[in-house]
């Protein structure tokens, strides 16, 4: 009998991971659910919910054969045999751990459906970032509302960063999959690993306890986002003692136990996932009584928003103290290239600390509308974490604030550049003729150090690169955070 799969939510990651799984998997049927309305609609059209290279390709091939998307939620989860469950997992805005904690609002409603509807054993599988012992939270709800059927918990994190996905799903560095130590536990990891087999070699697939598997999710998002911290860090000693951050970063990555990924230098992390995934990190050590090592965690929090003021202080220290008034133009809004995706963006930050000082901003983002960007620059800290149609409604524009298509018009007439986001055209822009059409003397604020700044320095830019030797000019601005 075919294998059937059902996943609540079609996110960033239940759209291409299951979409990856009917790819590999000609023999199961994959359906994915969401409670909205507009995300599916999307998903069976033409111009899918989410831009990620390769993914529309994906789709294409298995849509409407093995691939679903559906609104009838009780129907599938009844009808199908493993479960994941990749709903939204926010920050929790009031009550105790308001801030820190995650709110289950949506995946104990998403237990509490599947024991309403369920009439035949399930396997329910964590796919959605959870806090340590979250499993034992949703066996408990499942069980005591089960009419006698039997439900196996396993957790099975999503390591897919946003812009590789497909290419992440295809060859993950690992798959992890934790489950109980019982027999029942055990065959319900065999099952789920026996779907990831069709194209993940068996040493690649770990199996762990649950508690392993769900702290390994976070731990290895600290690990990651700490990286950064570390070179964001020192690219302020760069700049205060005429090191270039590019070149420390080199020398320390060739450190084979170090190595050279994710070393770069930036304006902040962003994404939905580091910042969320830490402060719930921070909230489990607090409540097992670890203080220490809840504030070590916290420091590369708060070493990633001093980076993000820096960079704003630098660009109003260097344009005599104040912005207001002139026009600024960002160049990338999406907290990466290569996604539309703005949550927990650098860029949203940066503009508001510039909007601040009263400046005017013009923003140009290939993929990203000027509806997001506004709605971002509106929202409440932690409130882009929930279901579109539960998101706060018509929040005010800001007329300090401009979207446009043309990163030529964005710069036109502008003070100063900003740039946020790391995308590829940036690199090939006509800056002498962005150079002429702007106001002199014309700045260039390279948040992610992807122009050449010597070749912009002959244009007649002054020119700020995170972590690099200061030009004449900044020096002798002091740029305290
Ligand atoms: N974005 C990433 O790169 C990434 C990577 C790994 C893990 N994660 C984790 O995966 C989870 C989902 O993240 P995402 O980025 O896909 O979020 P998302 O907001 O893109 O998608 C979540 C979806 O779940 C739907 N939903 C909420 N409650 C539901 C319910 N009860 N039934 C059915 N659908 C429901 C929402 O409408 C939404 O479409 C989070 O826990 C996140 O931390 C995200
Ligand atoms: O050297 C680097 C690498 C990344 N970044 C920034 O860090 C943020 C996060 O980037 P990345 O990790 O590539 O993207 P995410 O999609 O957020 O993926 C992270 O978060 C996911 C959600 O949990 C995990 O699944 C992934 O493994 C993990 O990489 C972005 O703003 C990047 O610009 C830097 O500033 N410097």
């Amino acid at each position: 009998m075919m294998v059937k799969i059902c996943c609540l939510g079609a996110g960033y990651v239940g759209g291409p991971t299951m979409a990856v799984i009917a790819l590999k998997c000609p023999d199961i049927q994959v359906v994915v659910v969401d409670i909205t309305k507009s995300r599916i609609d999307a998903w069976n059209s033409d111009t899918l919910p989410i831009y990620e290279p390769g993914l529309d390709d994906v789709v294409k091939q298995c849509r409407g054969r093995n691939l679903f998307f559906s609104n009838d939620i009780e129907k599938h989860v009844c009808d199908a045999d493993i479960i994941f469950v990749s709903v939204n997992t926010p920050t929790k805005t009031r009550g105790l751990g308001a801030g820190k904690a995650a709110d289950l609002t949506y995946w104990e409603s998403a237990a509490r459906m599947i024991a309403d509807v369920a009439k035949s054993d399930k396997i329910v599988v964590e796919k959605s970032t959870v806090p340590v012992k979250t499993a034992e939270a949703i066996e408990k709800i499942l069980t005591h509302n089960s009419n006698g059927i039997n439900f196996q918990i396993l957790s099975n994190p999503e390591f897919l960063a946003e812009g590789t996905a497909i290419q992440d799903l295809f060859n993950p560095d690992r798959v992890l999959i934790g489950g109980r130590e019982t027999p029942e536990g055990q065959k319900a990891v065999q099952t789920l690993k026996a779907v990831y087999a069709h194209w993940v070699p068996e040493d690649q697939i770990l199996t762990t306890n649950l508690w392993s598997a769900e702290l390994s999710k976070l731990a290895a998002n600290a690990f990651l986002a700490q990286r950064i911290s570390s070179v964001n860090a020192m690219s302020a000693l760069c700049e205060a003692t005429g090191a270039n951050v590019s070149e420390v970063s080199y020398a320390v990555g060739k450190d084979s136990r170090i190595g050279p990924k994710f070393l770069n230098a930036s304006v902040g992390f962003g994404g939905s996932c580091f910042q969320k995934d830490i402060l719930n990190l921070v909230y489990i050590c607090e409540c097992n009584g670890l203080p220490e090592v809840a504030n070590y965690w916290k420091q590369v929090i708060k070493i990633n928003d001093y980076q993000k003021s820096r960079f704003v202080n630098r660009v109003v220290s260097s344009m005599f103290n104040t912005v207001a008034n002139k026009k600024i133009a960002v160049l990338g809004f999406a907290f990466k290239k290569d996604t539309g995706d703005t949550r927990e963006t650098p860029a949203i930050d940066v503009c508001k600390g510039l909007l601040g000082d009263k400046a005017k901003i013009s923003i140009y983002d290939p993929q990203v509308t000027e509806d997001q960007i506004q709605r971002d620059l509106a929202m409440n800290k932690f409130d882009w974490d929930h279901p579109v149609h539960l998101q706060p409604m018509s929040p005010t524009t800001t007329k300090q604030v401009s979207v446009t298509w043309d990163p030529y018009e964005a710069a036109k007439d502008a003070h100063g550049i900003c740039i946020l986001t790391e995308w590829d055209e940036f690199k090939k822009l006509d800056y002498q003729r962005i150079y002429e059409s702007m106001q002199k003397p014309a700045f260039v604020f390279d948040g992610r150090n992807v122009v050449d700044s010597e070749k912009l320095r002959e244009i007649g830019f002054i020119v700020y690169s995170i972590g690099k030797p200061l030009d004449a000019w900044l020096k002798d601005m002091p740029a305290v955070a």
